[in-house]
Order: structure tokens, then sequence, then C-alpha cells
């Protein structure tokens, strides 16, 4: 095929949950992928993810059964995502960290070069002023798992261009996503409503309302949600429920986003859900 996606490939910046995720998708629909991450160790365990999602995701039918067609290729160094195609930026949501991310990108790869940026709840016009030209940036916010989630909630910024939005089209296209637009501002839609709703659950359970299981029971047998909003915490990672409710607090002001204590008190454990192997529940060994 000779499009840029499959010629020259995609960079995404960041190996951890939603990198890996973004990574197997790309290189499953036979996309070449830079994974460039600061930390060695995370990069060293990303081809053994990457090819268990890319099988999990085939068995489901949620990706191509032909399983991972394209090269993998890591880095430490944000200069090798140079040449890329486009750069997805799946960094920790801190926004200094996002920034300057960003901004190391947009001097790397060459004018017209699609960024986008799978940032929680830090608004894209924000972290595009940070970037060399901040026409190029988009948000794309993909869901965990993102091999098994096909829609994407996509941010278009104030400042996003045509030419960003058309080569995110044909990305999407080529990944089988679909994309659900909505407009800029803390949170964008699905964060600015899940994170009150986590954070308020969490307090329920720390002022001994009910047990966590109770909680999310409510939601599941009775309101009919797949999952409950603790958890969805656990799945997310409570270290990035925790950092995603800071960028809301502190650009909203609202008390729904302050972070219960409890929930603060279980990341300064250690334990940060599933990917650690303990958060509102136990999963006996880290996924
Ligand atoms: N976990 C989810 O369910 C979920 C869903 C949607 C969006 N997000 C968003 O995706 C982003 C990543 O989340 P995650 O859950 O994968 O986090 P994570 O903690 O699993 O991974 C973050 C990775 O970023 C790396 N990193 C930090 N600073 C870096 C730098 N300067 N250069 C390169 N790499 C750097 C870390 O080493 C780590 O491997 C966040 O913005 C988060 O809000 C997460």
């Amino acid at each position: 095929m000779t499009d840029p996606w499959h010629t020259q490939g995609i960079a995404v910046v960041g190996a951890g949950v939603m990198g890996v995720g973004i990574a197997a998708l790309a290189l499953a629909h036979g996309v070449p992928v830079t994974l460039v991450d600061i930390d060695p160790a995370r990069l060293a365990l990303a081809p053994a993810a990457v090819r268990d999602q890319a099988r999990i995701g085939a068995l489901l039918r949620k990706l191509p059964a032909a399983g991972i067609t394209a090269e993998l290729r890591t880095s430490t160094s944000v200069t090798a995502v140079a040449g890329a195609a486009a750069v997805v930026e799946a960094v920790t949501e801190l926004p200094d960290t996002k920034a300057k991310v960003l901004a190391e990108v947009s001097t790397v790869v060459s004018a017209g070069t699609l960024l986008a940026t799978n940032t929680s709840a830090i608004p894209v016009g924000e972290l595009a002023a940070a970037t060399a030209r901040p026409a190029e940036l988009a948000g794309t916010h993909f869901m965990n798992p993102p091999y098994l989630i096909d829609a994407v909630e996509v941010v278009r910024g104030p400042d996003t261009g045509d030419a960003a939005m058309a080569a995110l089209a044909s990305l999407f296209a080529v990944l089988g996503r679909r994309a659900i637009l909505v407009g800029d501002g803390p949170g964008f839609v699905s964060n600015h409503v899940l994170m009150r709703m986590i954070n308020d659950a969490a307090r329920l359970v720390t002022e001994g309302r009910a047990a966590a299981e109770r909680v999310d029971e409510v939601f599941t047998a009775c309101l009919g949600h797949r999952t409950g909003p603790l958890a969805t915490a656990d799945l997310i990672g409570l270290d990035n429920v925790v950092d995603t409710l800071a960028v809301l607090y502190d650009r909203t002001g609202e008390e729904a986003y302050r972070a219960d204590a409890e929930l603060l008190a279980r990341v300064r454990a250690g334990n940060l859900g599933r990917k650690s192997g303990a958060g509102f529940y136990d999963y006996g060994s880290v996924s």
C-alpha cells in the first residue's frame, strides 16, 4: 500500500497503557510504529505486550486475523519521530510534561505532519500553544483498550486546521476507527462527566455508604452499565484518574473534581488498579 501511513508509519510517544494499545492497533493494521518513551524498562516490555493485544484483538475479531504485519521500532529519544506521517502523544497526564513533549515533537517533524494528543482532559488549544504549528494538533482521546473500542472522542481545538482533520480522517479509515467529534474544553465530554462520577463514587466508599462492589453493582445491575465507575477507574489507572482530576480542578475550580482523600491514599500506596494488581479491587497479578 502506498499511503503515507503504511509507507512512513506513525510514531507514538509514551509506551504506557495507552501508547502500547495504540501501537498494537496500528501495527495490526500494517502501519509501522516508532514507539518512544523516556523509560527503557517500559520500552522493553512493549513488543510482547503489543503481540498479546494483537492476538487477543484478532481472537475477538476486533483486529485483522493476520496479527502484527508491520515493524515496531523503539527509542528513548524524541528525535526518532522524525519521518513519521503522524505522531500520537500518549505520555503521562501532566500538563507541563505533555506541553514539553509536544513542543519537542513539533520541532522534529516536518511541517504538515499530523500531531495528535491522547490527553484525557487538557484542552487541545492549551497544548497547541506549546507547539511550533498549532494548526497541526488535534485531540484523539482513544479509550482503553484502543484495539477493542473502535469509537474515539476526537477534539478539534480552536487552532486545529482542516488539513490536520483530513489527515486524521484518513488515518482513522486505515485503523478502522470512528471519530466522535466534540468541542474543546477541560475533560471534553467523556471525562468532564466520568471523572466527577468516579470521584463521587470513591467518596461514597470512603464515607462508608457502600463497598466498592455494591457501588458498581448499582450501575451494572440496576442501570445497565457495562462496568461500574470504580472498576472503570481501576482499568484507567488510579494515578491517571488523580492526574486527570487535578487538570479538571485546576481549570474549573469545581469541588466535584477535588480528588477524594482515599483515592489519593491508594495512589500513594502504589495501588493503581489493574496495572499494579490492586486498586478498588484485587486482581491477583499485574496486567
Ligand atoms: N489509561 C486510560 O484508560 C486512558 C484512556 C484515555 C486516555 N488516557 C491518557 O493517555 C495518556 C497516557 O496514559 P496511560 O494510561 O498510558 O499512562 P501510563 O502511566 O501507563 O504511561 C505514560 C507513559 O508516558 C511515559 N512518559 C512520561 N514522560 C515522558 C516523556 N517526557 N517522554 C516520553 N515518555 C514519557 C512514561 O514513562 C509512561 O510509560 C494520558 O494523557 C492519559 O490521561 C488514558
